[in-house]
C-alpha cells in the first residue's frame, strides 16, 4: 500500500516565513491562493497586466505584480498558468530572478517530466497535485473537507523540500483527505492517462456515444438526456460513495445483469485503445503533438471544442437543467 500523509503527518511550519507566488489564478490558481491564505500563509499572485483574472485576484484581496517582480518577492513560486505557456514564462519571468533558496511548485508534472522546464539544480522543485477540478478544491476547504493530492519531490536542494511540499499540501486542505508521495513521471502519465481516457475523455465519450444511439434510434432527446447524461451523476455518485458494489447493491437485478454482461463488450473495445493512449503518453507523443498543437495556435483544440459546444446534448440539457436550479449550485467563476 502507497504510503499516505494525513493531517497530522504534515506541519505548516515548513513554511513559516515564507512568501508563496501563484502565477495564474484560474481554477487551481485562485483555490491554492484562497486556501493557503486561509490557512496563514504569506500569498502574493503573479499575472501579466492584461490578465482576465487580475480584477478577480484583485477583487479577492490580493496583492498581484506582474510574473517576474512576484518571482523577485516570493521564496516559493506556484506554476498555476496552462501547461503549455509555463515554459515561456519560466524562461522570461521565473529563470531570471532564481537563487539557491527559491522553490519552484507544479501542480502537473508534464513541463518536469517532458523537460520543457529543467531548473538549475541548486532550487528545490516539488509538486503538489490535487486529484481533482480546482473550483473542489477551494469548495471542499471552505466546508472543512479536502480534495486527495499528489506530492512528489524533483529536486531537494535545501534538504526540507518535502516538508515544504507536505506543508503546502496541508495548506491547501489536501491533508485532510490525504497525499500520496509519487514522482513527477508518475503523476503525469496517470494525470494525462486519466483525463485522456476515463474521467474526461472516456466519459464525454461514452455520454455522447449513447445519447447520440437513442436520439438517431427516434427517441426524445430529453429521454436520452436523462438516461445518458442527468442519471449518470446519481450512478457515479454511489459508485464514490460505496464503490462497484455499492453501486450494483443499489440498481436493479435487472441493470445489473445488463451492466455485467453487455457493459463487457464496451470494457473489450476500450481497453486496448485505453493502452494504445496510455502507450503514446510513455513514449512522449502525446506531450509532442500537445506542445506543437499550441506553437500552431491550437485549430485541433478550437475546432473541436467549438464543434462539441454545438452539440444537441448541450441544447437540451441547458433547457432541462433550467428546470432543476438546484443542479447548478455556485456558479463556476
Ligand atoms: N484545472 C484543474 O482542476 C487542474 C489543473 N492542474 C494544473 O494546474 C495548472 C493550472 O491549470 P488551471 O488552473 O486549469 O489553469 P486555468 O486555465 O484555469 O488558469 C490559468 C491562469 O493562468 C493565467 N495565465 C495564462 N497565461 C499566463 C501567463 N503567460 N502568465 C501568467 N498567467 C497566465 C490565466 O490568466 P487569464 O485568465 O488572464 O488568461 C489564468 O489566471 C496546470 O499546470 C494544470 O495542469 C492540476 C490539477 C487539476
Ligand atoms: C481536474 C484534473 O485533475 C484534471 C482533469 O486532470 C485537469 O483538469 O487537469
Amino acid at each position: 500500500m502507497a504510503k499516505i500523509y494525513y493531517d497530522g503527518d504534515a506541519s505548516l511550519e515548513a513554511l513559516k516565513g515564507k512568501r508563496v507566488a501563484i502565477l495564474g489564478y484560474g481554477s487551481q490558481g485562485h483555490a491554492h491562493a484562497l486556501n493557503l491564505r486561509d490557512s496563514g500563509i504569506d500569498v502574493i499572485i503573479g499575472l501579466h497586466p492584461t490578465s482576465k483574472s487580475r480584477e478577480k485576484a484583485q477583487r479577492d484581496g490580493f496583492e498581484v505584480y506582474e510574473p517576474s517582480e512576484a518571482v523577485k518577492r516570493a521564496d516559493i513560486i506556484m506554476f498555476l498558468t496552462p501547461d503549455p505557456v509555463q515554459p515561456e514564462l519560466y524562461k522570461q519571468c521565473v529563470e531570471p530572478h532564481l537563487n539557491p533558496g527559491k522553490t519552484l511548485a507544479f501542480a502537473h508534472g508534464f513541463n518536469i517530466h517532458f523537460k520543457q522546464i529543467v531548473p538549475p539544480k541548486d532550487v528545490d522543485v516539488f509538486m503538489v497535485a490535487p486529484k481533482g477540478p480546482g473550483h473542489l478544491v477551494r469548495w471542499m476547504y471552505e466546508e472543512g473537507k479536502g480534495v486527495p493530492a499528489l506530492v512528489a519531490i524533483y529536486q531537494d536542494a535545501s534538504g526540507n523540500c518535502k516538508e515544504k511540499a507536505l506543508a503546502y499540501a496541508k495548506a491547501l486542505g489536501c491533508t485532510r483527505a490525504g497525499v500520496i508521495e509519487t514522482t513527477f513521471k508518475e503523476e503525469t502519465e496517470t494525470d494525462l492517462f486519466g483525463e485522456q481516457m476515463v474521467l474526461c475523455g472516456g466519459v464525454t465519450a461514452l455520454i455522447k456515444a449513447g445519447f447520440e444511439t437513442l436520439v438517431e434510434a427516434g427517441y426524445q432527446p430529453e429521454v436520452a438526456y436523462f438516461e445518458c447524461l442527468h442519471e449518470l451523476k446519481l450512478i457515479v455518485d454511489l459508485i464514490y460513495q460505496y464503490g462497484i458494489a455499492g453501486m450494483r447493491y443499489s440498481i436493479s437485478d435487472t441493470a445489473k445483469y445488463g451492466d455485467l454482461t453487455r457493459g463487457e463488450r464496451i470494457y473489450k473495445v476500450v481497453k486496448p485503445l485505453m493502452k494504445e493512449a496510455l502507450e503514446e503518453i510513455q513514449k512522449g507523443e502525446f506531450a509532442r503533438e500537445w506542445v506543437l498543437e499550441n506553437q500552431a495556435g491550437r485549430p485541433v483544440f478550437h475546432a473541436l471544442l467549438e464543434r462539441d459546444r454545438h452539440h444537441l446534448i448541450e441544447k437540451v440539457g441547458e433547457e432541462l437543467r433550467k428546470m432543476m436550479p438546484w443542479i447548478t449550485g455556485k456558479e463556476l467563476k
